[in-house]
Formats: C-alpha cells, structure tokens, sequence
C-alpha cells in the first residue's frame, strides 16, 4: 500500500477537478488558452486518470487485505481485532485516503469517466502541445466507447496521415478493463475458459461497489434520532451496495460505447463449446449448465435425455455437474455455480448470500415481491412516493418471458379519471380526428407532457394540477420500474406520450389488422432473419418501456408479446385504470396491440434510458417553467447541441 500514500488528500480533489477543469476547457473558446494552460490541464487530466485507477486498485487491496489475511493483521499494532469487515476497510482505506477522498464522486463525474469524456480532452490538450503519438491514443481510446462521434472520426484519420504517428500509438488505455470482448469474439473452444475468467471480472466490479459504499465512521449517533438516521441510512446503503453489484453483470456485458448490455452473453456463449466429438460427459456437463438458464428450453431437455439414455450404466459421466467458475482467489475457495440469472442481463437481477449461495429474487427470497417492491420503492424514493396498494400482477413467469411485469393500482380510479378529462380538454398534438398512423379503422390523438402544460398554462382549458399530475405518474412508475427491476443505473424518462385510439364506427366488420402493429421499441425488429437492429430511425437509447393504462370502456386493444418471428404470441395483457405493463425495450419483447374494436382506448406511454443525455428536456424545462421549484433541469443557453436537437425529437 505504500506506493499509493501519495494519494492522501490530494485523491479526491484531483478526481473531482477533471470535471471543473473540462467545463472551464468548454467555456474558454474566446480566450483561447495559453501552452502553459494546456500543459497543465494534460497533467491534471492524466492525474485524475490515474487517481481513479489507483483508487480502484486500492479498493481492491484493501478488500483482499481484510478478507483472506484475516481482520487483525491490519489492526494497528496488532493487538485488537476489528469488529467487522467493514471497519477493517475502513482502516485499511483511511490509512490512504482523508475522509473526503473516501466520499462517493457524484454521478456527473462518474457519468464523465463512463463515457470516457476525460480522453476527449486529453486528446485536445496533446494536439494543442504537439504531442501527436498521445493525442492519438487519447483520440482512440475516446472513440472505441464512442464510434459515432464523427468529429473524433476525422481526427484519427488526421493523425493516421501524420508524421511520426504509427499504428501502435492508437491504443486502448482502458483496454484493461474491456479485456473480455476479444475473447467474445473469438468463438473458440480453448478460449471459452480465459473468456469465463475475464467475465469473471464481475466479481472485480462487485469488490469496488463493496469498499467503495462503506458507511462514514461519523455516521452513528447517541441519541434516538441520530440512531433511526444511521440504521435508515444503513438500510439505504445496503440497498444501493445490493443495486451496485447487481450492476456488475449489466456493466461487464455493456461493450464500451453502448448504453443496452449484451442479452444473454453467458449462456449464449456455451453452444460454441458443447459438442466436442464424443465427449459426452463434457457435453452433458454443458447442457445441465445451459439448462440453469434456461430450464424450460425444450432443446436441451431433449439433448438431455438422450444422452441420458445414451450413457445409461456410466454413472460416473452420468454425474457430470454444471460448470463451476472459480472466483477471484480468495483465501476461502469460493466458487460461484452458473445459477447466476442475471448473467442474461437485461435489468433483472439477483441476490447474491454473504456466504455465495445465489437467491434468485423472484420467488426465493426471503420476503414477498410485494413486500420487496414496496421496501426498496420507499427507500429509494426517500419515502416521498406513496406506492400502497401496488402489486404485482404478472411477473416473467406469468408474461411468459423476460424482464417483463404487470403492476396494479399504481394510478386511482380518480387519477385515470383527471388524465382523461386532460385528454378531452385538449386538442392533442395535431392528431384529433387524424386517421391513426397504424390502420384506418381507428383515430389516434396524442399528447405530451409540454402540449399538457402548454395547454394547461395558455387556454386555460386544462387545471394545471391535472398537468402536474402527469409529471407525477411519469415519476412514480420511473421509480417503481427502477426498484423492480433493480436496475442500479439511474433511469431518466425519456419520452412521455398520453395516446387514445378510437374505433371508427361502422369500420370494424372483419378487421384483421391490428392497433398497432408487432414492434421493438428500441431496434428496427426484422422478422424473417430474428435479427433487430439498433440503428435510427428506432430509439436506440430507450432501455425501458412501461404503458400505464387509464380505462376499460372499449373492446379489444390488448396489448401482447410475441416471440421474435412477431407472430407467436407469448402473453396477452388486458387494459385497465392503474395498470402499469412495464417491460425492457429490448428484442427480448417484441409486441404490438390487438384492435381497438369499440370505444377509445387512452395510455400513458413511457419510455426510459439510462443514458443521461436522453432524459426528456421537454419534460424537465416544461416542469420549470411552470410550477417547478426544485429545478433539476438547466438553462436552455447551457444546454449542448445533441441536448438542444432532442428538444425536438417527437415520436
Ligand atoms: O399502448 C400499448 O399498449 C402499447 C403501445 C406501444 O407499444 C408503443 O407505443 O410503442
Ligand atoms: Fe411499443
């Protein structure tokens, strides 16, 4: 640990003062910095690089430290042993870091390092002092989490044709992190193992969300209020230590760049190792591993039985179990068998016992879904969101799929009601009475959140508390989705849209088309070839979906999930006020809606990213320009030019 005492103090400030430094970079275009100003803006960025590598590394020495060497060798002295594991980390990370450098960074600095942000700078710095070979490797490091930024593009093919710059300088400096992908590519069998080792980096990830979220020494009062704090606070952090490391597997299967993860990237990577000639007992051991994935896939339970039935007698092949992973040496051999279900990503997650036996959150956990989805909903809303009365109606299991669930009670009869009375009173967003964009038998208005508050602020036709409320609804099934799917990431709402579908009377002899047809919500669903692609004109960066449903009073229009042909039909839902169907946007749910045959079906529609920059700025500035007193949003003059064009991105 002693090469990493430099860090004391100076840890945190240097982390955090890349962030101040790129937003005095991005304000200085009419004074153009001096040579000087860009030597030192180079260091400092590179020292704020390193600084989190080294804090990282430190995290996980300290967690080895205290783990395998056992608490007391850290103790000071010697002589008394730490009461837990937490305060030996505690020690451990204070004999390196002051107080304030072992605070948690705020999620725009995070954000900044995620996308790589700091490279894109750097690499500015290197080219203004002529530092060509750095400015390069900067300028690729940037562009592998970023291949569309079209600028970086153009300056790689730049220093390509540069003098003195060879093809080695374009290096991946945060290649280390992103090992695993090489060997996801290569589908070969000798690689599947270091392929299993580096996915196994997860448990690195899992280490760092450990001794990053110990509590502060200074937390724990005396009296009575200071003590419901601590114990609330502790309940917070063990939540948001729980969301961190189910984030690993999300995070470990997100190629830099990309906002989804890979769906299924474990499992999907067994069948290029299963069939070694002959090799049965290899074979049955790798079916039984895929089988703890998918243990209804009618395939392998095939496969499965005839070579059961083939080695009937070898009871010693007979017994071949799944494949088990070492973790990460630790002084206790662990090992983790493949039950892990959230390796199929997604946002689903799992929680993982102190003593590596894996729960699988839904059914077999020790409280009810209910009950969980009401804890962590509170908690992580801080209380203020009253969720009584939601339950879930269908899980995955019932949906027949993935990352799928029906919520009831989320809105009141009286709430449906309110939203209802908004959609009459207004006119809607140019489609009242418009045929609607899917099939002639219907009409189709639609209404957003600032057409709502526009109307609400301008005519006076709407109440404004109306308006308000659909801000509300939007929050509260962002928070209750974010706490059921466990999705540790923060969740943004990216698009809200209030859409009634109208029969056309006299129309609807013999329809066989449908509301709206078999679609994905964030890729271009090809039939024919399974494949989805996650290119424009589809809203790529949409990772979460949820149709909040406001009435009855009509025939058809259920919604349904099919399978990726958009013709097998999974799973049908049925409307109604305070319904919520909430699904990730993914090929995992292709879906459309069946047709509205009588009356007029209305729904909130909305749609979430994790993705910072895609959270709806309509949204946000309509809330400010009205009632908003807590701004979360920004001026409009501070807002950069992607943010600006989606401020008139429509569906
Ligand atoms: O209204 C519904 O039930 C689904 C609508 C939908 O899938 C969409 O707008 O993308
Ligand atoms: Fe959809």
């Amino acid at each position: 640990l002693s090469g990493t005492m430099a860090l004391h103090s100076r840890l945190f400030s240097v982390y955090v003062a890349c962030t101040f430094l790129i937003l005095s970079l991005l304000h200085s275009s009419s004074a153009a910095p001096s040579g000087g100003a860009y030597s030192r803006a180079a260091e400092l960025l590179e020292k704020s690089i390193e600084t989190k590598q080294s804090l990282f590394r430190l995290r996980r020495q300290c967690h080895d430290d205290c783990l395998s060497a056992g608490s007391h060798a850290l103790s000071p002295k010697g002589e008394c042993q730490f009461r837990s594991r937490a305060e030996c980390l505690r020690f451990c990370m204070g004999r390196s870091i002051t107080p304030a450098g072992q605070l948690p960074v705020s999620t725009d600095i995070e954000y900044e390092f995620s996308t790589r942000n700091p490279y894109n700078f750097l690499q500015v710095t290197y080219y203004k002092l002529e530092k060509l070979r750095k400015a390069a490797a900067a300028a690729h490091t940037y562009f592998v989490a970023n291949p569309s930024h079209l600028e970086m593009r153009n300056n790689i093919e730049k220093y390509r044709r540069m003098k003195g710059v060879t093809d080695e300088d374009f290096q991946d400096r945060e290649l280390e992190n992103e090992k695993h992908w090489v060997s996801v590519e290569q589908h070969e069998i000798q690689l599947f193992l270091s392929f299993m080792g580096e996915y196994f980096k997860i448990d690195e990830c899992r280490v760092q969300c450990e001794v990053a979220s110990q509590p502060m020494p200074e937390d724990r009062g005396t009296d009575g209020i200071s003590m419901s704090i601590f114990l609330y606070s502790r309940a917070a952090l063990s939540l948001s230590l729980l969301s961190c490391r189910q984030y690993c597997v999300t995070q470990v299967a997100t190629r830099p760049g990309r906002i989804s993860a890979q769906e299924d990237l474990l499992p999907t990577h067994f069948p290029s190792c299963v069939q070694t000639a002959g090799d049965f007992r290899g074979a049955l051991r790798t079916l039984r591993s895929l089988l703890l994935f998918y243990p209804s896939d009618q395939d392998s339970l095939d496969n499965l039985q005839l070579y059961q039935e083939t080695l009937e007698g070898d009871t010693e092949s007979q017994g071949a179990q799944p494949v088990q992973v070492p973790v990460r040496k630790h002084s206790t051999s662990q090992s983790l068998t493949l039950t892990d279900t959230s390796a199929s990503t997604g946002v689903s997650g799992l929680l993982e016992e102190n003593d590596g036996s894996v729960c699988v959150l839904r059914g077999e956990c020790p409280f009810s879904p209910v009950h969980r989805l009401l804890l962590v909903s509170v908690l992580l809303s801080g209380g203020v969101i009253r969720q009584v009365g939601v339950t879930i109606a269908m899980d995955d299991d019932l949906l027949n799929g993935t990352n799928r669930v029906v919520l009831d009670g989320v809105a009141t009869e009286k709430e449906c009601e309110k939203i209802l009375q908004l959609v009459a009173a207004s006119v809607g967003d140019g489609y009242r009475g418009r045929r609607s964009p899917h099939t002639p038998h219907e009409t189709f208005e639609g209404l957003t959140v600032l057409r709502a508050v526009k109307v609400g602020e301008e005519e006076g036709l709407v109440n404004q508390s109306d308006a308000q409320l659909l801000h509300e609804l939007g929050e509260r099934v962002r928070v209750l989705l974010h706490s059921y799917f466990r999705s540790p990431s923060a969740l943004f709402i990216s698009f809200t849209h209030l859409v009634c579908r109208t029969a056309v009377e006299g129309e609807q002899e013999g329809r066989l088309d449908l509301s709206h047809p078999v679609h994905v919500d964030n890729c271009l669903l090809e039939p024919e070839t399974k494949q989805c692609w996650k290119e424009p004109p589809a809203f790529i960066h949409r990772d979460l979906s949820a149709i909040l449903y406001l009435n009855d009073n009509f025939d058809g229009g259920e919604l349904f999930f099919t399978n990726r042909d958009a013709k097998t039909v999974t799973a049908q839902v049925k409307p109604g006020c305070g319904r919520v169907v909430g699904f990730s946007s993914g090929p995992v749910n292709p879906h459309g809606v069946t047709a509205v045959t009588r009356g007029r079906r209305c729904a909130l529609a909305l749609w979430f990213t994790k993705e910072k920059l895609y959270r709806d700025m309509v949204r946000i500035m309509s809330r400010c320009s009205s009632s908003c007193s807590s701004s979360s949003g920004r001026p409009v003059s501070s807002l950069n030019k992607s943010e600006l064009s989606l401020l008139t991105q429509r569906e």
